[in-house]
């Protein structure tokens, strides 16, 4: 279908709204086109794989960059490129698809256009033509019907743009001359009625016939449209219509189950709309079924189901079994793949791929992937210019599987089977290729200092611009609207839908705290080694120093009142976070501690949270996470009480939060440190025991996908470095948490060198939260440790012990912040008060240069308050 405006945004600027422009509704019209350089093209890409699959009908992209740009362009998403004559027959020789290139016009006299456009069947377009007239005359003249010349306007109004889109042209407008605020409109054409100037009812009324279909095309319902609503729906983003009884409606205003606009297009004869929402709450149908056709069936039904599985499962739910439990996913995936191979006629080749669908889907809606994101990923692929040959890989060749009912040698599940299985050794040609965990291995002489410092980089986080502007709005929601807008978000992120309450305050019953005693005894010795080593680093006395004689300063410290301390909870749930950042703060002597944890999704904090919570003294259990947590203990709430300090590691939002609200002077709140992602890095050499060099990477790995491990082997020849490799990939198999290992390690790496000095170095460089020595004399290279959260000395101290019991903290800083940080100590509760005290003696001794001082600065009160004690003039 022929896109119905195409709007000229220059990609730099995209994100800025232009006057009277939510910048998203180009997107819901469908077509987009950007002016990109050679110099912004890499901003495109990226652009380009940010926005994929949300523009309805294509992403233009006007550009004059090298063969390679243009190719990568388009198989990044972009749907036509601009190109110069010299490069079209380049581009025809590597087969691009002709319908997606647009041919630039040089020098635009009315016979080169007509000249080029004779000779090729590619599109055009003309970015100096200043007048419709001509594009009409020559479109006329050469009888061209197809919407193939594409055409840019400095300064349109809605008359040419109509006039020239009747002639099959596509205008191209700027997006400064376009607005979907109707109040803005004079000077401006309103985006609205840029789609319905297009449209012509059949209906008395003038309505339009509105289809409304989820993102997979699913029909949910049939309602009714005009300018007026369809410019409502695209300056809020949201699915409103026109009733004919009630006029403008918002879908879901009154019953919550409302919808966030995707795209609105006309269809083929423009008589009718299509909205495609994305459907909120229960539905869309005003009886709570998804579709006013009833509930869903096939893939969706299954989605809708794995979903709220996944949110709440029912007691012995086998596909809850499947979500904790993902080595035996990954088991049911290989075995239903290889049933399916295995199946011939068309009854169980159909059975098969529904099971293998189910555990497949399974794994997407575990990790949060949707059918939509597939079939985003699938129109992504469809349109890729540079395809892989699409050879299986040897480990799945190797042994045939049988075709039509003709076994050649074993079976599929056979094939499965030793394509899955650990290899023995590295020569295994089965496990090098087939999924093994390993580190990427960097020898350092053999490669540029820039090389490593490149390789030595964190995973890359969302950009902490997106993450702030994430923030932001969840901040100031709390600060004006406290516990609603508290509850709220712990409904949204997690999931925690019946929870009433945002906060358990103490006493907490016992009932809340029931325990295992293993695992009472276990909280009881690192509590009390943590309070011990926690108590040692106590100032038993002031410091007082006589700098003159009768000039007496002193320093003394005091508790820090009121600290938030925050304890992660959406990976995994760590209670000894709780004392780590407890047990310090009771040392101290704060007089309100208050934890912040994000519940589960029934609403409850786990009862080794509650127990440790009761042991350090604290006040109350704010059951929230993230931003929102951080903004309820910097500002208050009817219910949270305001702190004055918050500790504790978190996520990139809690990390981002926490740095915003340190920023707000109106909050009057200091944080400890940023303390994100964990991170180690492990320094080896002969004397290491490969066992625990892959244990000790391994148990950093596991915390989350962004986590790092470093190892840096010192002098350690290939079957040396084989065997520690080796381990690690034996081991990450056996963990329960192989997936998210084999993320973390996908970013992690080996790093080659010959001395411990270099080691080090470069250990210094990368700044560690955690670094582990398992070297020769460790104790001796101990002192020339410059920078890391906290060290773990030889081979008997596994980094674990740090994390729980040992009596070190483990709230540490990360990303590097150990070039300038401490980790949380007593230190981090208290504060420290200067006070002098003189005798007559002490104030003539010193006298003499405050009043000098005092002079200097034309302080003249200043002077006065010694000069009149004195006496002296
Ligand atoms: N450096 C240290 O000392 C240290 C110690 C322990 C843990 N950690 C790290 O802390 C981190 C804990 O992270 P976590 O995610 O498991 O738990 P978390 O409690 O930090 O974050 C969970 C919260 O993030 C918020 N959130 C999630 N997705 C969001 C989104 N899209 N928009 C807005 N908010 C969103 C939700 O509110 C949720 O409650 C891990 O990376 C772990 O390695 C670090
Ligand atoms: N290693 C984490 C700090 O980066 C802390 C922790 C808690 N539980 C297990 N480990
Ligand atoms: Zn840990």
């Amino acid at each position: 279908m022929a896109p119905t405006l195409l709007a000229a945004i220059d990609l730099a600027n995209y994100t800025k709204s232009t006057q009277g422009l939510n910048p998203q509704a180009l997107s819901f019209i469908g077509n987009v086109f950007a002016r990109v350089t050679p110099e912004t093209v890499d901003d495109a890409l990226l652009h380009l794989q940010e926005t994929v699959g949300r523009y309805s009908t294509y992403l233009g992209v006007a550009t004059l960059p090298s063969i390679n740009d243009v190719v990568s362009l388009l198989d990044t998403g972009a749907a036509k490129v601009f190109i110069t004559r010299q490069q079209l027959d380049q581009l025809l020789d590597l087969k691009i698809d002709q319908d997606r290139l647009v041919l630039t016009l040089p020098g635009n006299t009315k016979q080169e256009i007509i000249d080029t456009i004779a000779g090729t069947v590619v599109d055009v377009y003309c970015h100096q033509v200043k007048d419709i007239e001509l594009v009409e005359a020559w479109l006329n003249e050469y009888n061209i019907d197809r919407p193939d010349v594409f055409v840019s306007f400095a300064a349109p109004d809605l008359d040419g743009v109509l006039r020239i889109s009747k002639q099959s042209a596509i205008p191209i407008l700027p997006a400064e001359s376009l607005t979907t605020d109707t109040k803005k409109e004079p000077g401006l054409i309103s985006v609205a009625k840029l789609v319905m100037a297009n449209a012509t009812s059949d209906r008395p009324d003038g309505l339009f016939s509105t289809l409304v279909t989820d993102e997979r095309g699913v029909a949910l319902g049939l309602v009714y449209s005009n300018e007026e609503s369809v410019a409502e729906s695209l300056r809020t983003g949201s699915g409103v219509y026109q009733s004919r009884k009630r006029g403008v409606w918002k879908k879901g205003e009154s019953s919550g189950d409302i919808q966030e606009l995707v795209s609105i297009s006309l269809d083929c004869d423009k008589d009718c709309l299509r909205y495609v929402v994305r459907q909120k709450g229960r539905g869309f149908c005003h009886l709570a079924t998804p579709t006013c056709f009833g509930q869903y069936s096939g893939l969706s039904r299954l989605q809708q189901t794995l979903q709220s599985r996944k949110a709440s499962a029912p007691e012995g739910s086998y596909t809850a079994r499947l979500f904790n439990d993902p080595q035996l996913l990954r088991a049911k995936i290989l075995e239903e793949a290889a049933e399916f191979c295995d199946a011939t006629s068309q009854k169980e080749i159909a059975f098969e791929a529904a099971d293998l669908l189910y555990f497949a889907l399974t794994k997407c809606v575990s990790a949060g992937v949707s059918l939509e994101d597939v079939e985003q990923n699938l129109d992504a692929k469809s349109i890729k210019v540079k395809r892989r040959k699409g050879d299986a890989k040897p480990a799945f060749t190797t042994q045939a599987a049988p075709v039509d009912g003709v076994a050649d040698g074993v079976g599929a599940k056979e094939a499965v089977k030793k394509a899955t299985s650990v290899p023995k050794s590295k020569d295994d040609p089965i496990g090098l290729q087939n999924g093994r965990i390993a580190m990427k291995r960097y020898i350092t002489v053999k490669e540029s200092a820039e090389t490593i410092q490149i390789a030595l980089q964190r995973p890359s986080q969302r950009s902490s611009d997106q993450i702030i502007a994430i923030c932001h709005p969840i901040i100031d929601a709390i600060k004006s609207r406290g516990d609603a807008a508290l509850l709220e978000y712990t409904r949204k992120f997690d999931k925690a839908t019946s929870l009433m309450s945002p906060v358990l305050k103490a006493p907490f019953p016992e009932s809340l705290m029931q325990l295992a005693p293993e695992t009472i005894k276990a909280i009881d010795i690192s509590f009390e080694n943590i309070r011990k080593f926690h108590a040692a680093q106590k100032e038993d006395k002031p410091l007082v120093v006589e700098t003159m004689p009768g000039v007496v300063c002193s320093r003394f410290s005091r508790a820090i009142e009121r600290v938030g301390l925050y304890v992660p909870g959406g990976t995994a749930v760590l209670p000894s976070t709780a004392l780590m950042l407890g047990v310090p703060a009771m040392v101290a002597g704060c007089k309100k501690i208050v934890i912040a944890s994000p519940p589960r999704a029934d609403g409850s904090v786990t009862p080794e949270i509650v127990y440790a919570a009761h042991k350090v003294g604290a006040e109350a259990i704010v059951l929230a996470g993230g931003a929102q947590a951080v903004a309820a203990l910097a500002y208050g709430t009817e219910s949270v009480s305001k702190v004055d300090k918050i500790l504790g590691p978190g996520n990139q939002f809690v990390t981002a939060a926490k740095m915003i609200v340190s920023n707000d002077t109106n909050a009057g709140v200091s944080i400890d440190m940023p303390a994100g992602p964990s991170e180690v890095l492990v320094v080896a050499d002969h004397t290491a025991n490969p066992t625990f060099v892959a244990s000790d990477l391994l148990s950093q790995a596991e915390h989350g996908v962004d986590s790092q491990v470093i190892l840096i082997t010192v002098g350690l020849n290939e079957t040396q470095l084989a065997a520690i490799e080796e381990e690690l990939h034996r081991q990450a198999n056996a963990l329960p948490r192989v997936d998210i290992v084999r993320g973390a390690i996908d970013h992690s790496i080996t790093l080659v060198v010959d001395t411990i000095e270099e080691g080090m170095r470069l250990s210094n460089q990368y700044a560690p939260e955690h670094l582990i020595l398992q070297v020769e004399n460790a104790e001796s290279v101990v002192a020339s440790v410059q920078n890391a959260g906290s060290v773990f000395v030889g081979q008997w101290t596994p980094e674990s012990v740090g994390d729980y019991s040992a009596g070190v903290n483990h709230s540490l800083p990360t990303f590097g912040y150990a070039k300038q940080y401490s980790g949380v100590n007593l230190g981090s509760y208290v504060k420290h008060i200067t006070s002098s005290n003189l005798t007559q003696e002490g104030l003539r001794n010193v006298g003499g240069a405050v009043m000098e001082l005092a002079r200097v600065e034309e302080l003249e009160a200043h002077r006065r308050a010694v000069s009149l004690r004195l006496g002296v003039p």
